[in-house]
């Protein structure tokens, strides 16, 4: 089990969030939801160390996760790569193999077929020798995914990876991601789409401003009006859930809608 214990975050001295706690269930897919500047990135980027926390850590299996980074695959958000280095997309996947290898070792044959088989499996064979500046978004974010493939982290985390991509990318990598939680892999992904939670998570972390997490837990439970009222705002409360609506089904397209009044 992947767990935060008391997480407080701060940027030059302003606070971000403080004493966040959560477990993110393994073999689920958890989205982190929450508006600009919830703290969304921060989160993971703590849990990482990649942004060193004020206060507390997280953990995987009772030990530090900074002392597992073999167990971690990330796929930041695309903002944050540069795209202009010289790679080609076989050898951004192999590199994937890496934190497996071990210090000192050379990827060979193996980690090449390794990373092959992964291109295939996102359906992008055709682009082995592309460099990375030369795909277009989607592209670039199933090959980040095909990176994961063969790290085979128990653990992956995921920046806005549907951001801006093309409805075809989004399906071949919620394909996966589906494939990875039947592994019973522990899946966070940071998600901007609200009319997609309900689809695509089985778990929900809600973040708000200032307030750090305002509810987390099963979609069913937490993806409610009053939730995203308070994270976000009444009026995209009233947008998403329609006034007067207060059930989750509402979001999820379902029939079976309850009516408060
Ligand atoms: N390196 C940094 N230095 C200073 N402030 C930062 C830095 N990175 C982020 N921040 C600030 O911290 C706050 C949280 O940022 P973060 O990127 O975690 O939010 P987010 O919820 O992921 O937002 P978004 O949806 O816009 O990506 C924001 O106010 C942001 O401006």
């Amino acid at each position: 089990m992947l767990r935060v214990k008391g997480l407080s975050a701060a940027y030059e001295g302003t606070p971000i969030f403080s004493d966040v706690s959560v477990d993110f269930v393994p073999g689920k897919i958890t989205g982190i939801i929450g508006p600009n500047g919830a703290g969304k990135s921060t989160l993971i980027k703590n849990m990482l160390n990649l942004v060193k926390p004020v206060n507390g850590y997280a953990e995987l299996n009772g030990v530090p996760l900074v002392k597992q980074a073999a167990s971690v695959a990330y796929i930041e958000q695309r903002a944050e790569i540069d795209l202009t280095f010289p790679i080609d997309v076989l050898d951004v996947i192999v590199m994937g193999t890496y934190p497996k290898l071990g210090w000192f070792k050379v990827p060979g044959k193996t980690q090449r077929a390794q990373a092959k088989a992964a291109l295939s499996k996102v359906g992008l064979s055709d682009f082995a020798h592309r460099q990375i500046g030369n795909l277009s978004g989607g592209q670039l974010q199933r090959v980040f995914v095909a990176r994961a493939i063969v790290q085979e982290a128990p653990l992956v985390f995921m920046d806005e990876p549907f951001f801006g991509i093309d409805m075809q990318s989004e399906a071949e990598i919620i394909r996966i991601l589906k494939e990875w939680r039947a592994a019973g892999k522990t899946i966070v992904v940071v998600h901007h789409d609200l009319n997609k939670v309900s689809q695509y998570f089985d778990e929900l972390v809600i973040m708000s401003p200032g307030a750090g997490v305002v509810a987390h837990g099963p979609v069913a439970e937490v993806f409610t009006q009053a939730n995203i009222q308070a994270a976000f705002s009444p009026d995209l409360g009233n947008v998403l859930f329609g006034s007067g609506k207060a059930d989750s089904a509402v979001a999820a397209g379902k029939q079976e809608v309850a009516f408060n009044d």
